[in-house]
């Protein structure tokens, strides 16, 4: 199906047809993690989305059946780790290519105020309390207060489209 060819009135979409709509689509990638009373936890994410700066808020979308979501509502904070351009790999493990108990293994994790985990040498660090939460569908619209910020570096990021990850490149503008 093109852009130009809707799909006919009255017939439901899909869950496939818009995932490959959802697939045109390009996204920064997150590492989401949390630790606190219900231990340590994390996964890669691309639903992460600003919702205000005034507070500083904004969501994320968990899958409620992902191993590390009741880890989430338990500890109620996490940090919003944006994964830079070398971070790919990282990205898989964190999707679950590595067991959730080893994924945080062989790195000095950090942390700002909340205590969930930041990922040294992310592109940017969003410190977050979990402040409100809303179930759609498969999914939790997690509401997060950011509460500092980290790693604001200006290095090259990293973006998911078309089912593979790709490197947003920092190019000179054009000359006028
Ligand atoms: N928001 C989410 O929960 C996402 C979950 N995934 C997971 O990773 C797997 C591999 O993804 P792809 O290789 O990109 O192929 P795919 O064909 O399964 O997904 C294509 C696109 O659809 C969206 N999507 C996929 N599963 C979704 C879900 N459960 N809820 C909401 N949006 C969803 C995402 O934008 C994704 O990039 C997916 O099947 C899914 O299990 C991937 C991307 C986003
Ligand atoms: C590129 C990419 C983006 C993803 N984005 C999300 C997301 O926004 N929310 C979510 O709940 N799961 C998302 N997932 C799926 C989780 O990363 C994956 O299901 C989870 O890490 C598996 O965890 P488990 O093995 O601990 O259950 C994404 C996966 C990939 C590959």
């Amino acid at each position: 199906m093109t852009a130009g060819t809707p799909s006919p009135d009255h017939e439901p979409v899909s869950a496939s047809a818009y995932r490959e709509a959802m697939a045109q689509l390009a996204s920064a990638v997150h590492l989401v993690t949390t630790d606190g009373t219900g231990g340590r936890a994390g996964l890669t994410a691309t639903s992460v989305c600003s919702v205000s700066d005034g507070p500083p808020t904004l969501l994320v979308c968990l899958n409620r059946n992902s191993s590390a979501y009741p880890v989430f509502l338990r500890n109620g904070v996490l940090c919003i780790n944006t994964l830079g351009a070398t971070q790919d790999r990282l990205a898989a493990d964190f999707a679950g290519r590595v067991k959730q108990a080893e994924r945080f293994d062989g790195r000095d994790w950090t942390t700002l105020r909340t205590g969930a985990p930041v990922l040294p040498g992310a592109l940017v660090a969003f410190d977050c309390r979990i402040v409100d939460r809303h179930a759609v569908g498969t999914h939790d619209v997690l509401i997060c207060a950011v509460e500092a910020l980290g790693g604001i570096g200006g290095a090259e990021g990293l973006l998911y489209a078309g089912r593979r990850y790709r490197v947003l490149r920092r190019e000179a503008p054009a000359a006028e």
